[in-house]
């Protein structure tokens, strides 16, 4: 059994929202309206999580450690940014179990923030468009703070935020930066099966558990005690 947690910190591509097919669409029409060649869903996918720009930087070499030129980098990044202003949430969706899941942890009497290495103008909107950002007492984006996931800098910004200590906080996330951010914190740390870990299993990275929908969460936890 995992503890009972009093925060609970909630990545967003990968673990809320499957947000790859507006993503790809927007790398695919950057690619095209540069002349370059487009890239298939499922590499896009392996290239997610370490915010958009990195996103568009792995999509113009075609390689997830690799780096383009200076000034196509600076001719993809405003086109991939008006597109992806455009087609924030057309074609994102929430995991199933998502809202279920969000039901209970409020229930449960937590306290909720979101943490996503996403930019600030693209996180909020989505959350927006998807019916959630009510949902979260914070969002912390990625360009927030000086440093970003695996970095445990914005998950202990938000645990003081909350008042509430790293020990009784969990992180809930789909990729080895959250597991990474969320050790460094001292946060326990629940990955979702369906996410985007660069193509890797998550189990690889032993995180406290993993699980296949949100609303499997809740049972992991200790009873409340009595009284
Ligand atoms: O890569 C991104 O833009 C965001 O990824 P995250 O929400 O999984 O942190
Ligand atoms: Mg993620």
């Amino acid at each position: 059994m995992l503890q009972r947690p009093k925060l609970i910190l909630i990545d967003l591509d990968g673990t809320l929202v499957d947000s790859v097919p507006d993503l790809a669409w927007c790398v695919n029409e950057t690619l095209d309206r540069l002349g370059m060649a487009r890239h298939p869903e499922s590499a896009i996918r392996q290239w997610v999580g370490n915010g958009v720009d990195r996103l568009v930087e792995r999509a113009l070499v075609n390689d997830i450690d690799g780096m383009p030129e200076a000034d196509l980098r600076a001719r993809a990044l405003p086109i991939f940014y008006e597109l992806y202003a455009e087609h924030t949430a057309k074609r994102s969706r929430l995991y199933p179990g998502v809202e279920a899941g969000l039901d209970a942890f409020a229930a449960m009497g937590c306290h909720l923030g979101c943490v996503t290495n996403k930019a600030e103008r693209f996180t909020l909107p989505l959350l927006e468009q998807l019916g959630i950002l009510g949902r979260f007492g914070l969002v912390v984006s990625g360009d927030q703070l000086p440093e970003r996931k695996p970095s445990p800098r914005p998950l202990l910004y938000a645990a003081e935020h909350f008042r509430v200590a790293p020990g009784d906080s969990t992180m809930i996330g789909d990729s080895r930066s959250d597991v990474a951010a969320a050790r460094a914190a001292g946060f326990q740390i629940v990955c979702m099966s369906y996410g985007y870990n660069h193509g890797i299993d998550i189990r690889e990275e032993q995180p406290d558990a993993v699980v296949d929908a949100m609303n499997e969460i809740p049972a992991l936890f200790e009873p409340q005690a009595a009284g």
